[in-house]
């Protein structure tokens, strides 16, 4: 069970939490020094490999049991029109995913990962936030702790996502309070809306930054002012992954969004995490370059629901496989 029931107790309890294994990490290094290619050939798969042994604790890192975790909310903001979709889009597509229908279970099946999926509340939505607080302390707290409960025994990389209608609005907004600037420098087009729906995006999230004075000094604040209960929740998972030293890949706009919130809470509470992908929402390469965290993929996906994340692991997993099984010179007598 969480061991938090407040907002203070959830920080205190990502504040604490141990680094990676730095002796394995430098293992780690030291035998990819020795592996069978020029120095670096590998570009990013090493450093990936790298940063994986240290999470792992072994020099070398194997992941065999990924965890994809979903999670869905509703958010009081859609009253506004933000989305180009309905709001009972969120539960007919949980239910999508239930069955085995949705894009991420294609692609979490295409990589052997787990997926759980985690509907939090979807027939209560949060409070309008251009109107004040989206969720009380106790709410949000609630969604932090579900998403912290939602990370399984033996998972050993976690990808976290989400689906919810009027989320891009949400997510523009903590950016904002975040990383400073106005709607516009944070508001896309989501899941599609037009020219009049942007135009209330940027009116939604001004309005919504406004109503909301605390969330812009206070990174939980602002979480629990702008965000919903599914942002609240990969924030949860993501916080527990870094406390058990479970390393993790972040999906797209909205759940880099959910990590910002715990990089700016606590300085390196992303040290275990990395971007699977770059979304084509327009201020997600901002964001990740506001975090100094370099995508994985970018291959013009913006779907969400964890499909970019999921899709990273068959990068990540690669990369530890020629980590771990790949001959040094020496075993397989090539001059070095
Ligand atoms: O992951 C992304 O970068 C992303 C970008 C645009 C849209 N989405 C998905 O679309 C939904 C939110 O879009 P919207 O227009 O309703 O705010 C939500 O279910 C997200 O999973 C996701
Ligand atoms: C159909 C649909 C599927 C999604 N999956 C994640 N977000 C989504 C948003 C919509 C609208």
């Amino acid at each position: 069970m969480a061991p938090f029931t407040t907002l203070a107790g959830f920080r205190e309890a990502l504040a604490t939490a141990p680094g990676c294994d730095e002796a394995a990490r430098a293992r780690a290094e030291a035998r990819n020094d020795r592996l069978t290619k020029p120095p670096r050939a590998l570009g990013r798969l090493e450093e990936l490999a790298i940063w994986l042994a240290g999470w792992h604790g072994t020099e070398r890192p194997e992941i065999r049991q990924p965890q994809v975790a979903v999670f869905a909310g509703n958010h009081g903001v859609t009253a506004r029109a933000v989305s180009a979709f309905p709001a009972e889009v969120t539960a007919q597509m949980v239910a999508n995913f239930q069955a085995g229908g949705a894009a991420v279970n294609q692609l979490a099946r295409s990589v052997g990962a787990r997926l759980t999926v985690h509907a939090l509340d979807l027939d209560r939505p949060t409070a309008d936030f251009t109107e004040g607080p989206a969720m009380s302390e106790a709410e949000c707290v609630a969604a932090l702790a579900t998403g912290w409960d939602a990370v399984e025994e033996g998972t050993d990389l976690l990808v976290t996502g989400e689906m919810g209608i009027g989320n891009t609005t949400a997510a523009a907004a903590i950016a904002a309070a975040l990383f400073g600037g106005t709607a516009r420098d944070w508001v896309g087009r989501g899941s599609g809306v037009d020219e009049a729906g942007i135009l209330r995006k940027l009116e939604a999230v001004d309005a919504g930054l406004a109503a909301n004075p605390a969330a812009r000094d206070e990174p939980l604040e602002a979480l629990r002012c702008l965000g919903g209960r599914e942002i609240a929740a990969m924030a949860g998972a993501i916080a527990r992954a870094r406390v058990d030293r479970i390393p993790v890949i972040l999906d797209g706009f909205i759940c880099t969004a959910a990590a910002a919130v715990l990089a700016r809470a606590v300085p390196g509470a992303l040290d275990h995490a990395v971007a699977g992908h770059q979304s084509a929402e327009m201020a997600h390469r901002n964001m990740l370059l506001k975090l100094e965290m370099d995508p994985i993929l970018t291959l013009g996906m913006r779907l969400g629901e964890a499909s970019g994340g999921t899709l990273a692991i068959a990068v990540l997993r690669a990369a530890a496989a020629c980590q771990s099984g790949m001959a040094t010179f020496e075993e397989a007598m090539v001059t070095g």
